[in-house]
């Protein structure tokens, strides 16, 4: 079983505004609203491909009722804990002549919250894959995702974690399956500027030696770059299309690597259906369909 994991989904506010101002009132001409949030994305994406997971998570206010109902609409199977303090967030994707983003604060997630969470955890089993995906409300330690992997630290599951700063590097020690930082989240990591490709191989290695079994590192427009646990580095291009909202591009991205791996352990088949569903997604008004995964993988392989 697949499970995932959103510490603080959200009602994604796509917007698009022409040149953009601050200090003025702007007017939307676009406007269109999403359920996401980084794990439900990935297991919207994993059911595209075929694959059923089971969507964890905390969920709160009007704007939670409207997550859980989002998630059923988009046939996930959502197993979310309603919790009493706040509501679930507002994130809103501002497209101008630059995208700019502000993702809101999330709801009170409590110590009893948290072990409603650690035991429908406990029911994962030997080789079920968890996906840790996106950032976590304030008020929750920043070692959370460490600590949800020590306490399954027995029970050799396939986790996947996709975070920023130290919630990241905390669980490298669990030796996660894959971690998935795009290059600014690297840079934040090491506090460094990373001045081209070579680089971004020293960095992704790093990582590994800091315990991470498979360095998947996004470069939006510029693919990627998997540094895999045979120490073998992939370099992938793009899928070629029209962006038209690359909000969930990188989860879509996630779940495309774990369906492409768990057909036979392949880590070129992985990254192809990787980047397949990421570039799907970016040139779709909202997350990827089946159908146009496949189309653009079809590409992929004919243009390589
Ligand atoms: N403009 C784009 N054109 C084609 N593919 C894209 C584009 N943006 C993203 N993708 C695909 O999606 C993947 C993840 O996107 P990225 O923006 O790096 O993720 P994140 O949102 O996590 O930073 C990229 O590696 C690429 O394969
Ligand atoms: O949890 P975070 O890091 O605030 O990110 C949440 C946002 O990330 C998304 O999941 C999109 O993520 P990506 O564009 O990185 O794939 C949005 O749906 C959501 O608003």
């Amino acid at each position: 079983m697949i499970y995932t994991v959103t510490f603080n989904p959200a009602l994604d506010y796509v917007i698009s505004v022409d040149h953009f101002q601050t200090g003025v009132v702007n007017r939307v001409n676009e406007e269109h609203i999403f359920v996401g949030g980084k794990g439900i994305n990935v297991s919207f994406i994993l059911k595209e491909l075929g694959y059923s997971t089971k969507a964890l998570g905390f969920t709160a206010g009007f704007t939670g009722e409207k997550v859980k109902a989002g998630v059923k609409e988009m046939g996930v199977d959502g197993d979310f804990i309603d919790v009493e303090e706040g509501m679930s967030r507002i994130n809103v994707k501002l497209r101008s002549d630059e995208e700019t983003e502000i993702n809101g604060m999330g709801p009170h997630i409590t110590e009893a919250d948290l072990y409603k969470l650690f035991a429908k955890l406990y029911k994962m089993g030997k080789s079920d894959v968890l996906v840790l995906s996106g950032s976590i409300p304030s008020c929750v330690p920043n070692n959370i995702y460490e600590t949800i992997l020590e306490k399954l630290a027995s029970k050799n599951i396939y986790a996947v974690v996709d975070a920023t700063g130290q919630l990241l590097v905390n669980v490298l020690k669990y030796k996660p399956f894959l971690i998935k930082p795009n290059n600014f989240e690297i840079e934040d990591i090491f506090n460094v500027k990373l001045q081209g490709e070579e680089d971004i191989v020293k960095y992704a290695k790093k990582l590994q030696e800091m315990g991470a079994r498979n360095v998947l590192v996004s470069l939006a427009g510029d693919g990627s770059l998997l540094v895999d646990e045979n120490g073998e580095t992939h370099r992938m291009g793009v899928c070629k299309g029209k962006v038209k909202n690359s909000v969930g591009a990188g989860d879509s991205m996630v779940a495309g690597f774990i369906a492409g791996y768990l057909k036979n352990g392949d880590y070129e088949e992985a990254l192809e259906l990787g980047t397949a569903s990421g570039g799907a997604t970016a040139f779709s008004d909202s997350l990827a369909t089946k159908d146009f995964i496949y189309e653009n993988l079809r590409n992929l392989r004919g243009n390589k």
